[in-house]
């Protein structure tokens, strides 16, 4: 059975190890969850299986084949693609210009393939396909931005914080999305600061804590066990960030009950120019 296997991988950033020996294994498929408090290296993690961080050492197997330490176009090329955390869109650029350059290294018909792919996730994108990026609300961005990753039709996908900043109600249409890609045949990685929504959505699950795997199971054992959870969130002395992902429902994690929040839904839009067509 198709996998992507992380292994043995550790991380650098500023001299000191953030990611140490961390071994994952993605199945084709599923949603994989991947959960830790702020500054575990959940981030990191992801960094480097998308090539933009070297993981030193470790390897990155796509059934087999090594793609630890290639270029982040080459490892999209070969079918995994990653969501960074708070990715942001070109903001004068249109719904479908966002989308079309994330297209620029497929062929035509691939792109073709892939934007159809994607509005048929997200049919609301193809009602705002000429509305500039900066218009559209925290969770409309959220769609593009998911929808720039999944038009190359990767079969493994690594997601950085699904829901951050979006109100429930939006976190709520996103999750079914989530489930049908994975049903499609793609195996996903999901980072999710709210508990409850990717032990909702995965299979395996895995806790990250200082840069280490505390926990490495099944989601299930863990909604049985939340206790594994808390004691990696109370290592950073967190009480409050343990019980708002455990207790209750994520809109009461979110702290916004009602799920209206127009503000909740807005973020700013900022340039990334490495996203531009070379
Ligand atoms: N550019 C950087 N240079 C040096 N250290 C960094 C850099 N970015 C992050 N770190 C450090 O790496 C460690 C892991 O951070 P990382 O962002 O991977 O964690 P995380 O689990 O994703 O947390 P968060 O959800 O807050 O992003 C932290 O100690 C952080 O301070």
């Amino acid at each position: 059975m198709s996998q992507l296997e992380l292994r043995d991988i550790t991380v650098e950033r500023g001299g000191r190890p953030v990611v140490k020996d961390v071994t994952i294994t993605v199945p084709a498929g599923e949603v994989t969850a991947l959960l830790g408090p702020n500054g575990a290296g959940k981030s990191s993690l992801v960094l480097a299986v998308g090539g933009v961080l070297r993981p030193r050492p470790g390897s990155v197997l796509l059934d087999g084949t090594e793609l630890a330490g290639q270029r982040p176009e080459r490892i999209r090329a070969a079918g995994v693609a990653i969501v960074p955390e708070g990715r942001r869109l070109l903001p004068d650029l249109s719904v479908d210009d966002n989308i079309r350059v994330a297209t620029y290294a497929l062929s035509k018909k691939d792109a073709a393939d892939g934007r159809a792919r994607a509005l048929e996730l997200f049919p609301r994108l193809g009602q705002r396909l000429t509305v500039p990026a900066r218009l559209l609300s925290g969770g409309e961005q959220q769609m593009v931005v998911l929808a720039q990753a999944l038009v190359s039709q990767p079969r493994y996908i690594l997601i950085d914080e699904l829901s951050l900043g979006l109100a429930p109600v939006i976190v709520n249409q996103l999750i079914p999305v989530i489930r049908e890609v994975a049903a499609s045949g793609v195996g996903i990685l999901l980072i999710e600061q709210f508990a409850t929504v990717a032990l909702s959505l995965a299979t395996g699950a895995h806790v990250m804590e200082g840069g280490v795997l505390r926990y490495s199971g099944t989601a299930a054992e863990l909604k049985e066990h939340p206790d594994r959870l808390h004691s990696a969130y109370l290592l950073r002395g967190s009480a409050v960030e343990a019980s708002a992902v455990l207790d209750g429902s994520v809109a009461e994690a979110l702290g916004d009950a009602s799920g209206a929040g127009e503000k909740a839904e807005l973020r700013p839009v900022r340039a990334v120019p490495h996203m531009m067509p070379r």
